[in-house]
Formats: structure tokens, sequence, C-alpha cells
């Protein structure tokens, strides 16, 4: 079954808030406003705006905005005449008042994103978006992690607490091919009608776009990207490439993909502090697993500690980090000083 009547699949557009962790949430609401434009009148039906680590990310540890993430999400929601805007929450991290308050901005959809093994602590979260009359969405994330059964069973808590469309997260860009589409396949058997699936990629193997056409092709009607790749890593799937092949490929995504590739060199690029590269430190994630939004805190750590930033992947690699365990990064450098 199509998305609609007029889009097989629907694109959400993750720049302004995956690509929040390579602009260490230094947005400001002319950012999101000259973007959100861009997006708009390209077709583009979703934007995610917030920090990288979503409502209440703002912190220590995982670094300060430069402007409150509602001041942002009311630029976009003022800004877009068609697109709807999205925000993402962390249970432990946003609280329910922050739900409300993007509710109250204008946002109208909230993805509310677990690790992969967790989703059981978003329920209530689910509960109150669902209440708001907010359109729903859940991010099961290092799924690269779990087998798809085991994330099928997760999907299915986050669809009976009231989650309309259940993605899988490739947060280290660590999927390859059909590992993706079983992933997707697995969970659209075990949701059925009950809710859509969805695909949220990153680059780290190069791979974001082959592996959102699979997973459309596996049954995905929601699939995410970012425009220049502006996301955490080296990455996100890049939305104007996606949206060129999904066209020759006869997938209808609505975007018009002349002014999304113009809206990614024009507009999007001279926002970013530089292009989101598929380097030494990006490739090291996606091939041992380690979460994309680890990049730029190994960065730093590696150049306080005088280490290799690749060697603290690594190691975060073997230990089997997750999102939250960034302090550890800290404790890795510090014993790669120490041994030096
Ligand atoms: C909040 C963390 C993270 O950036 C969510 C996400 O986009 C991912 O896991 O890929
Ligand atoms: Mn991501």
């Amino acid at each position: 079954m199509p998305y609609s009547a007029d889009l097989d699949i629907r694109v959400t557009d993750s720049s302004l808030r995956d690509g929040s962790h390579a602009k260490q949430h230094q947005f400001t609401a002319e950012h999101v406003q000259s973007v959100v434009a861009a997006l708009d009148d390209a077709g583009v039906p979703v934007i995610e705006v917030t920090h990288g680590d979503g409502l209440g990310g703002s912190s220590f540890n995982y670094g300060f905005s430069l402007t409150p993430e509602q001041e942002l999400i009311k630029a976009a929601v003022a800004t877009a005449k068609n697109a709807k805007i999205a925000f993402l929450m962390l249970p432990g991290l946003g609280i329910q008042d922050d739900i409300r308050e993007a509710a109250d901005n204008g946002a109208s959809i909230c993805r509310i994103a677990t690790h992969c093994t967790e989703a059981d602590i978003a329920v209530q979260h689910f509960g109150l978006a669902r209440k708001l009359g907010l359109e729903t969405v859940g991010f099961l994330m290092m799924a690269h992690s779990r087998p798809p059964e085991v994330l099928a069973r997760q999907a299915r808590i986050m669809a009976d607490a009231g989650c309309q469309c259940v993605y899988v997260v490739d947060s280290a860009g660590a999927l390859i091919m059909e590992q993706t589409s079983d992933r997707v396949a697995a969970l659209v058997a075990e949701l059925g009608s009950d809710a859509q699936v969805g695909f949220h990629g990153h680059e780290n193997l190069g791979l974001g776009v082959a592996n959102s056409i699979l997973a459309v092709r596996a049954g995905a009607l929601q699939i995410d990207g970012s425009t220049r790749r502006f996301g955490a890593g080296a990455g996100n799937t890049p939305v104007e490439a996606f949206a060129a092949a999904a066209e020759r490929l006869g997938i209808r995504t609505g975007i018009d993909t002349i002014k999304i590739i113009d809206a990614a060199e024009d507009v999007v690029r001279p926002i970013m502090d530089g292009e989101c590269l598929l380097d030494r430190m990006a490739l090291t994630m996606g091939y041992t697993g380690v979460y994309s939004s680890f990049l730029k805190h190994a960065d730093r750590q590696a150049k306080k500690y005088g280490v290799p930033g690749a060697e603290i992947l690594l190691e975060a690699g073997r230990r089997k980090l997750v999102g939250g365990q960034e302090d550890q990064l800290i404790e890795i450098a510090v014993a790669l000083a120490a041994k030096k």
C-alpha cells in the first residue's frame, strides 16, 4: 500500500536535528528559517527540528544549544507553508512538559527514541503525545545490534503504546543491504496495519541511499534523510540523492529533485561548519558499530588528551557503548593517554 494517494513514501528531513550534532548544537533561528523555507519549497513533507539529542538534550553531557530548541521549533513552524514540523525526544532527557511545550509551539509530530531493547521506557510518552493530538513516531536506535525478531518485539511494545510508525534506526551506519531489509520486513510482518515502519540511515559505510531503497522495497513507508547528509558521523542518507534515485525508480516522494539539489548546495551547505565526511573516524564507526553522534565527542577528547580519535571509537565499539554513555569516551581517552 502506498503512503497516501499522492505519495508512495513520506520523507522526513533531519538536517535541523541530526545535523545539530555536526553543528555542535549551534543553530540560530535564521539557520532554521532559511533551511525550512528551502526544504518546504522543494516539497519535503516533514522537517525535524530539535537539539541533536532531542528535547532537553542541551546539557553538559551532550553539549549546550546556542538557541533554545523551543525557539527553533517556533521559527520552523512560522516559516513552513506546507511541511509538518517534527521534534525528537529521548525519555529521560526530555520530560513530558517539553512535549506539551513543543505541541503548544505548533510542532505536530512527536518522535520518541529509545535504545532498541528499551521500547518500554517510551510507553507513557507515546500515551501523552497521542492525548495531545500529535502524530507519533518511534525510533529503535542502534538497530544493527539486535536481530530482526528482537526488534519486531520492541516495535510491538511501541505500537501498543500508541506509536503510529516504528523506525529501524541505523544509528551507527553499520547496516548492510539485506541486514536493513530483513529488519524492516520483520517489523512490517509484526505490525501489519497497526503501525507503519520507517528507516533512518547513516552514511558511515556509504550505504544510506541503497539501504533506504531496500527498506522501501521491504515495506517501509517513511524514510529519513538529511539534505547534504547534514547529520552525525558521515551524515544521514542525503535527501537530494535519495529523491533522485527514488524518482528514477518510480517511487513517489513528492519532492522536486532539482529544487532539493539546489537547496543542498545553496542553502544547507553554507550553514554547515564543514561537509559530513566518510573519513577514518566515520568509517570506524560504521565498521565497528559505534553511535554516530559520538563523533564530535570523540574528536574533542582526542584533541584534549592528544590521542587518536579513531582509537577512542574502536574501543567504544569493543565496549558496545550506547547513547548516553558519552562520558566513557573521556575515560577511554584518559586510558589511551596514560598508555602513551
Ligand atoms: C538522539 C540521538 C540520535 O542522534 C538519534 C538518531 O538520529 C540516531 O540514533 O541515529
Ligand atoms: Mn541519526
